[in-house]
């Protein structure tokens, strides 16, 4: 009998019994079924006739060789048949899995319609459906059973030279809540944002979902469910974790990796970002990105409702990391236009929780991220009641819970004010505070409205209103972007404003007077660009750049750094 080594040299490992150990051989130039395998380097029908024959692909296809922009019509023609979202998104995915360059091309040219089937709201149905619909890991899987072995599964990532990693621990998904393992749908999502809107290169992003068990009970009881099946761990044992995986990261890929948290509950996301941002660059889109675009939505309105950004007065329903994060920013920017302190300037701001309005009264029992917020007044149960009390310009919603801004409260915002701003900011279209189309009709046209996950146009008394969309998405590829071109080695405030002040920049009137605050996506890469730029300036003014000598013109040099989908030929 030939001796098992003999046989797995003539037969590979397919022949050897099954109880055998067999060595995973692979090869380093693809060519024939593997090339068309890899979805980095596949084109399907596009590959051309120098490219079948030179590359073992003759008879693997089929004869007709398309163009890219042929098979974007077929797939665009194919998505389109599909009237459930999931079965866009799963499609989309598919996509990605099997035709990079082709998933990229289709979502950029395509991005108004097909940010809402990747992004909010269908990646949040497809993250509570994510076990089901779940075929090939995405990105990188640490949990518990990892711990201490975190760096050797980072060396496991078959990419070496990464730019950027997109973060969760699954605890609030959008406003979904606690999702476990299943989040890994957002830190996917976010990254195809990178590269479409951002134009990072897929190479360089990595998605990565920390599993540290879940409470979720229906998660728990669900015999399909992918992650650990435990209640989460916290305290000691999950900072040490987290530790773990902040040090093997800065290890494994040096100092001017950005490391985005994303959807980590509040009581995480305020001391991972005030912790590792003395010695990482870190980035909370929920705390900062949001802050960066709504502040950009409001500085924009202001065309429109009148005055300047200290006159306003403002008033938040939720206190969380969008809550909080917004607030400070505002308080900030209107410190810098005023010069007052801060202590001040955030007077101007009040905030609801699910307590009520933020009191002083209230001041020892809070969390120390509300603390700021908690000005003199006597307490105030409802939110009815703090806006009948407070009066403001500006009505936020960031608190994650749907139908919330009620016809009365929008009602008497309309009656406070000529035209009231309100921003329904809570994801995905389920959990928004109100409806767009509740925005106009109830406060008779004249609301300036702007959500965080899509709405269509809405027709009013004849009249046509397009509600924004005041999604982090507008910032976070293009700030991005503007820290790795530069080598920034930490994230600062200034670079925050900088990207809201360069977003507000590129409206136009022709989009206010739709009643647009925000200009659309389907300019988002010049737009990015151009914020890449103000936070690329920022961070050499700030001597946080490390890529030397700062390249003259910023916005050209964003451009020519981008990404692009166009297939390449194959020698
Ligand atoms: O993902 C989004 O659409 C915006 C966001 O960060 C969130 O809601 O957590
Ligand atoms: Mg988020």
């Amino acid at each position: 009998m030939a001796d098992a080594s003999s046989v797995e040299e003539v037969c590979g490992g397919d022949c050897a019994p099954v109880d055998q150990f067999i060595t995973p051989w692979t090869v380093s130039v693809a060519s024939g079924c593997t090339l068309m395998r890899d979805p980095r380097y596949n084109k399907g029908l596009a590959f051309s006739e120098n490219e079948r024959d030179a590359h073992y692909l003759r008879g693997l296809l089929p004869p007709a060789v398309y163009s890219q922009e042929l098979q974007e019509k077929k797939l665009m023609h194919s998505l389109r048949q599909y009237q459930v979202p999931l079965q866009r998104y799963m499609s989309m995915m598919d996509l990605q899995e099997r035709n990079e360059k082709l998933f990229y091309k289709l979502l950029i040219d395509n991005v108004e319609e097909l940010l809402p089937i990747v992004y909010t709201p269908t990646v949040g149905e497809a993250c509570q459906k994510y076990g089901s619909i779940f075929r090939r890991p995405q990105g990188l899987f640490i949990s518990l059973k990892e711990k201490g072995k975190i760096l050797e599964v980072l060396k496991n990532w078959p990419e070496k030279n990464i730019q950027v990693i997109v973060v969760t621990d699954g605890e609030r998904i959008l406003g979904l809540g606690d999702l476990g393992c299943q989040g890994m749908g957002i830190p996917v999502g976010k990254l195809s944002l990178y590269t479409a809107l951002g134009g990072l290169r897929p190479s360089a992003c990595l998605p990565i979902t920390i599993d540290v068990g879940t409470n979720n009970e229906t998660l728990l009881n669900n015999e399909f469910y992918i992650g650990l099946k435990q209640r989460r761990a916290t305290g000691q044992e999950y900072a040490d974790l987290l530790e773990e995986f902040m040090t093997a990261v800065k290890k494994q890929y040096g100092e001017k990796v950005l490391i985005q948290f994303e959807d980590f509950a509040n009581h995480n996301a305020f001391e991972l970002l005030s912790k590792y941002s003395k010695s990482h660059l870190v980035f909370n889109d929920d705390i900062q990105g949001t802050a960066s675009v709504v502040l950009s939505g409001v500085i924009s309105a202001l065309k429109l409702v009148g005055g300047a950004l200290p006159d306003h007065k403002f008033l938040f329903l939720g206190a969380g990391e969008a809550g909080t994060g917004i607030a400070e920013l505002i308080a900030l920017e209107i410190s810098k236009q005023t010069s007052a302190p801060i202590e001040e300037t955030r007077k101007k701001i009040w905030l609801v929780d699910s307590k009520g309005l933020i009191v002083s009264s209230r001041k020892e029992s809070l969390q120390h991220f509300k603390k700021p917020w908690a000005h003199e007044h006597e307490p105030v149960k409802t939110l009815l009641e703090a806006v009948k009390a407070v009066k403001p310009t500006v009505l936020i919603g960031s608190s994650g819970v749907g139908q919330t801004f009620t016809k009365e409260i929008v009602e008497t915002m309309a009656s406070l004010n000529e035209k009231p701003l309100i921003l329904a900011l809570s994801n995905p279209t389920s959990q928004s505070e109100c409806t767009a189309e509740q925005a106009y009709t109830w406060s008779q046209g004249r609301a300036i409205f702007a959500s965080g996950s899509p709405f269509d146009p809405v027709e009013y008394e004849g009249k046509v209103f397009v509600p924004g969309q005041a999604n982090n998405a507008y910032i976070f590829p293009g700030f991005g972007l503007g820290l790795v071109m530069s080598g920034a080695i930490r994230v600062h405030d200034d670079m925050l404003l900088a990207a809201s002040e360069a977003l507000a920049a590129q409206v136009k009137d022709e989009h206010y007077e739709k009643g647009l605050i925000y200009p659309p996506f389907s300019n988002i890469r010049t737009i990015s660009a151009n914020i890449a730029a103000k936070v690329a300036a920022k961070a050499y003014e700030l001597g946080l750049a490390s890529r030397l000598p700062r390249p003259e013109n910023l916005v050209k040099f964003a451009e020519s750094c981008m990404y692009s989908p166009v297939y390449r030929n194959y020698r």
